[in-house]
């Protein structure tokens, strides 16, 4: 089995899967998906020109030298409320009582807040400082103008967004759907959790993991199941939740072992490899393969490589269902000790930064085996050692792949 490079797995792995055709959804349904269009403001946010205050609509040029002592006095001859329209324009020696967010009269063209008035009399305030024109005024557009553009294709919807969409009138928003996945995990060692277990036997652990991670790339997990190693087994379970998924994962079996046959019983139902082993480690026997329209990741049964072979490879498919694709950061980072390795592999190794007060980015490795899970809980991201290297000393500098705040780009249908 030759190894394919990582960079040319990720590429080649895409093509298991096309983009989902978009449709809409109501907006509080679509949290932590991906805009399927541009949106550009189909209104101008204020529509019209509205009081930033709560005070009074005046003609600017009547409060000309007001202060405390020498107040101008104006006649009251509205009360403008958010929501409701004026009911008549200021006229010289007039002002409209009016309150935060409605709409400005005809005649007036700024606003005194009420801190600064007294009222005088009967329908009469007394202005108590001069105001510029457009003071407290929001003028149209001003936080939005019709025609910009707002977000691109790719955006997450988070909160903010959501709530943006909603601002303009919208009640759906364009996504394409979640990818549905199935889980399979495989392996006669396997007992599963809640049961009793003996020594010789393992917990079944990946189920959860991968559904996890699954969700946590926007899928729908609807199936998790177990099967041995076994050819009919794994042939009947294969086969059933391909057809109920648009991927499917698998986890053990993967590697080149008596009772690892995965990748046999998925080229005898007819399987199509787009990669079948990854320089890379952990998760170096992890593959791709399409049965029908369903795409299937094979993934070492590994907890630990399980995880890495997952975030490179079904992560970004599982994104591409629904659009999009993800660009991590990348740090230059300086090793905090040194590592031994095999020079063909490239070692992605869980990590977090530390930011030194000289301005220097460094990194702490974790402790490194497919086998633990422990290495990668909290970890911010992975040291990337590249493959053309057998070893790097503490101190050298390699690329950081952090997972926090992605970018999410279109991808094309
Ligand atoms: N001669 C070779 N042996 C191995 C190679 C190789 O190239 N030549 N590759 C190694 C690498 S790398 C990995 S990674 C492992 C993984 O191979 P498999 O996918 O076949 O994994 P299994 O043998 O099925 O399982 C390994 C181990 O993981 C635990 N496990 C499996 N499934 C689960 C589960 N669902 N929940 C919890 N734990 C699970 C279990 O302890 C298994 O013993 O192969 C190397 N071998
Ligand atoms: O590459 Mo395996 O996936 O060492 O752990």
């Amino acid at each position: 089995m030759s190894l394919t490079p990582l960079p040319t797995a990720r590429k080649a792995a895409l093509d298991a899967l096309r983009p989902a055709p978009p449709e809409p959804v109501p907006l509080l349904e679509a949290l932590g998906r991906f805009l399927a269009r541009d949106v550009v403001a189909s209104r101008s946010l204020p529509g019209c020109p509205v009081s930033a205050m709560d005070g009074y609509a005046v003609r600017a040029e009547e409060t000309s030298g007001a202060n405390r002592d020498r107040p101008a006095r104006l006649r009251v001859v509205d009360a403008i409320y958010a929501g409701h329209l004026p009911s008549r324009p200021v006229r010289p020696g007039e002002a409209s009582r009016i309150f935060t967010g409605a709409p400005l009269p005809e005649g007036a063209n700024a606003v005194v807040r009420q801190e600064a008035t007294v009222v005088s009399g009967e329908g009469l305030v007394d202005i108590c400082v001069a105001v510029p024109p457009g003071k407290d005024i929001r003028p149209v557009g001003e936080d939005l103008l019709a025609g910009t553009p707002l977000l691109r294709a790719g955006q997450r919807l988070e909160a903010s967004v959501l709530g943006l969409l909603a601002s303009l009138g919208d009640t759906h928003v364009l996504v394409r759907p979640p990818p549905r996945v199935a889980v399979l995990a495989t392996g006669d060692e396997l007992v599963p959790p809640g049961s009793p277990a003996l020594p010789h036997q393992v917990y079944e652990s990946n189920l959860v993991l991968v559904g996890a991670m699954a969700r946590e790339a926007g899928a729908r997990v609807v199936a998790l199941e177990r099967a041995r190693d076994e050819d009919q087994e794994l042939r009947a379970a294969l086969e059933r939740l391909a057809g109920g998924a648009d991927v499917l994962v698998t986890t053990g079996g993967a590697s080149v072992g008596d009772k690892d046959r995965v990748k046999r019983v998925l080229a005898g139902l007819g399987a199509t490899f787009l990669v079948d082993g990854v320089a890379m480690k952990p998760g170096k026997p992890v593959a791709v393969a399409r049965l029908g329209t369903t795409a299937v990741v094979v993934l070492p049964g590994t907890p630990g490589a399980a995880t890495v072979a997952f975030d490179q490879l079904a992560r970004p498919l599982l994104l591409r269902h629904q659009g999009v694709t993800e660009e991590r950061q990348r740090l230059r980072v300086r090793l905090d000790e040194g590592r031994d390795k095999q020079a063909g592999l490239t070692y992605l190794i869980s990590a977090s930064l530390e930011f030194r007060e000289d301005g220097q980015v460094w990194t702490r490795l974790r402790q490194q085996g497919g086998g633990h899970m422990l290495q990668n809980i909290g970890a911010e991201g992975y040291a990337v050692l590249p493959p053309g290297r057998a070893d790097f000393a503490s101190g050298d500098t390699v690329d950081f792949e952090r997972f926090d705040h992605p970018r999410h780009l279109p991808v094309e249908p």
